[in-house]
């Protein structure tokens, strides 16, 4: 996407040596400013401090750690003691383990001297594919939005997100902010309603950001408003991302999603959930084996902003000796979701659904 007219992906190799760079996200959207790692304990601190975030993008993230990793050392116990160090960093997003064995793979068989260079390839081949699997979620899922917004019969669709499921959670384009940008860009009228979503704020703090800067209409709201807005026939669509959907169509997502799907369903909204085929965990069908991230508890008892004189800095907002917990996603399950906008079309949330548009993984699906 473009900032202030310069383009930017999201994770780019260095022009001037064995780095990488990324924008660090816990700076936004007070400062933009952009971050060098030069190896494994760089990227996996990144992924961990989520100064990078987003299902494919701690994944793209991880694979260029093992770059880093392997131009140091590239021993099996090197590649092995990397990939356990990365996919330790956060359980829950199977895009970064998908990432992490596709470049394991990739090197495994070859002769040390050849492995930094071949992690190399794998890592931009991973980059270069999730762009172009967002561009056809954005796609597929303006067609979803022409049908919407046709079914409408005038003024703007207002969609409901949670979370940050945009260009920044990505290598580019993002997943369900796709069609938004895409119905943007073609003059169908959207406005998006912004799901702060606490603890972390990712959408107040980053999808407004990247909305305003398209310049696209939005309203951040707090979580708690979107109930109301769908009793009020204010929402005429929610669209979430994921960090993990299962053989038969449960959904992970960012703490909170649930209870929006619940909502949705109980006044009749739909809900949809936008997917590259990477975020699907054809291992698993019920969604409640899937691992929830409990990350740490100043999260929720202390929030991060900006002072009026340009300081930022977290404040507690908890009593000191309140306990906190801090679940860092929930599951939706299948049958709360009305359909996934997948690179390779929509489909059911079910694993008919699934095993339809990836017909190679149809054994699993059908499980
Ligand atoms: C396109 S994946 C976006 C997905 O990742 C976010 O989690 P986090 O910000 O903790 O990395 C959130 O669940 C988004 O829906």
């Amino acid at each position: 996407m473009r900032v202030d007219g310069t383009a930017y992906r999201t994770i780019w190799p260095a022009a001037d040596g064995p780095a990488v760079e990324i924008i660090d996200q816990t700076k936004l959207p007070h400062s933009f400013e952009t971050l060098r790692l030069t190896g494994l304990d760089d990227a996996a601190h990144a992924i961990t401090a989520m100064q990078v975030r987003g299902a494919p993008l701690i994944g793209a993230t991880a694979a260029y750690g093992l770059w880093l990793a392997l131009r140091v050392d590239p021993s099996d116990v090197s590649l092995n003691r990397a990939c356990e160090t990365l996919i330790a960093t956060r359980p829950t997003a199977v895009n970064l383990c998908w990432a992490v064995e596709a470049v394991r793979a990739a090197v495994a068989g070859l002769p040390p001297g050849e492995r930094a260079d071949a992690a190399f390839a794998k890592a931009g081949e991973i980059c270069d594919a999730d762009v172009a699997m967002n561009r056809a979620i954005g796609e597929h899922g303006l067609a979803l939005f022409r049908e919407l917004h046709a079914a409408k019969g005038g003024g703007p669709l207002n969609v409901l997100t949670h979370c940050n499921a945009g260009w920044l959670a990505t290598v580019d384009w993002g997943t369900a902010l796709a069609p938004i940008y895409m119905a943007h860009d073609a003059g169908l009228p959207v406005h998006v309603w912004v799901d702060e979503t606490r603890p972390r704020n990712q959408g107040a703090a980053l999808t407004a950001w990247e909305l305003g800067r398209h310049g696209v209409p939005h309203t951040v709201i707090a979580d708690n408003a979107g109930g109301l807005l769908m009793r009020q026939g204010r929402v005429d669509l929610c669209i979430t991302g994921t960090d993990r959907v299962t053989a038969r169509g449960d959904v992970a997502n960012k703490i909170g999603t649930y209870l929006k799907a619940l909502a949705a369903r109980a006044n009749g909204v739909p809900f949809h959930v936008a997917l590259p085929g990477p975020t699907i965990d054809w291992s698993l069908s019920d969604g409640d084996a899937i691992p929830i991230e409990e990350r740490a508890g100043r999260e929720v008892s202390h929030i991060p902003g900006r002072t009026d004189d340009g300081e930022i800095r977290d404040v507690r907002i908890t009593p000191p000796d309140s306990p906190v917990a801090n679940p860092a996603f929930d599951v939706t399950p299948a049958e709360l979701v009305d359909g996934f906008v997948t690179e390779r079309g929509r489909c059911s949330a079910s694993a008919e659904g699934l095993a339809a548009l990836y017909p190679e993984h149809a054994s699993a699906a059908a499980e």
